[in-house]
């Protein structure tokens, strides 16, 4: 299972301290939740942020876009060389549309889904998604408690997953820490972002040695 620190707990004043001392300490991804104060009632980065970083580590991106009209900002962020973007189920009524517009980018496309929102809503489009982010917390904040109900759909979307052979992979986001990840490995999570329990510890590649074991 891969993880990908999200840079949410970093410390924004240091960011390429950060970023660079994180690829060193065993990252597989950076995960970067762009919020934009109206799908979420929290404003982080945008793209100027996301282009600043890239200088400074070669991780892959995964972008996490917490943001209505997510479709605005592919060209951008292409342009910057970023590998996964992932925009909300909830926020867009053109869902295909935007996948297809990643895709066509080379960038991996993903469909983020709340913890209320039933994976019934995504079956459709399972089979040209190349991931789904199930979210564990209600997106907007860092530092949030585990919401245990939504094991419950990284169970049932892997066995429809595997049912049908596709190969669009599961991570799965917020209140990930030592105590629940072996719960998220076996119920079939691929992918794993920590962000408290990474840019929050003092020690951050013994953080993620943790999470791996
Ligand atoms: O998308 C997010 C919040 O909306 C973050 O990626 C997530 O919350 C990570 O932080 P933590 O591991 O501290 O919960
Ligand atoms: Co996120």
């Amino acid at each position: 299972m891969k993880i990908a620190p999200s840079l949410l707990s970093a410390d924004f004043a240091n960011l390429e301290k950060e970023v660079r001392e994180i690829e060193k300490s065993g990252a597989d991804l950076l995960h970067l939740d762009m919020m934009d104060g109206h799908f979420v009632p929290n404003l982080t980065f945008g793209v100027p942020i996301i282009n600043a970083i890239r200088k400074h580590t070669k991780l892959p991106f995964d972008i996490h876009m917490m943001v209505f009209n997510p479709e605005k900002y592919l060209s951008e962020l292409e342009k910057v060389g970023v590998q996964m973007i992932s925009f909300h189920q909830e926020a867009s009524i053109h869902q295909d549309r935007i996948i297809q517009e990643i895709k066509e980018r080379k960038i991996k496309a993903g469909i983020a889904i709340n913890p209320a929102t039933s994976i019934n809503n995504i079956e459709p489009i399972l089979p040209i998604l190349d991931y789904v982010l199930i979210m564990s917390v209600n997106p907007g904040f860092g530092g949030q408690k585990f919401i245990y109900y939504t094991l419950e759909k990284v169970k049932k979307l892997k066995k429809i997953i595997q049912n049908n052979g596709y190969n669009t992979l599961i991570e799965v986001d917020g209140g990930i820490k030592a105590e629940n990840i072996q719960l998220l490995k076996d119920a079939g999570a691929d992918i794993c972002v920590a962000g408290s329990a990474v840019f929050g510890k003092p020690d951050r590649k013994k953080a993620i040695d943790i999470l791996k074991i």
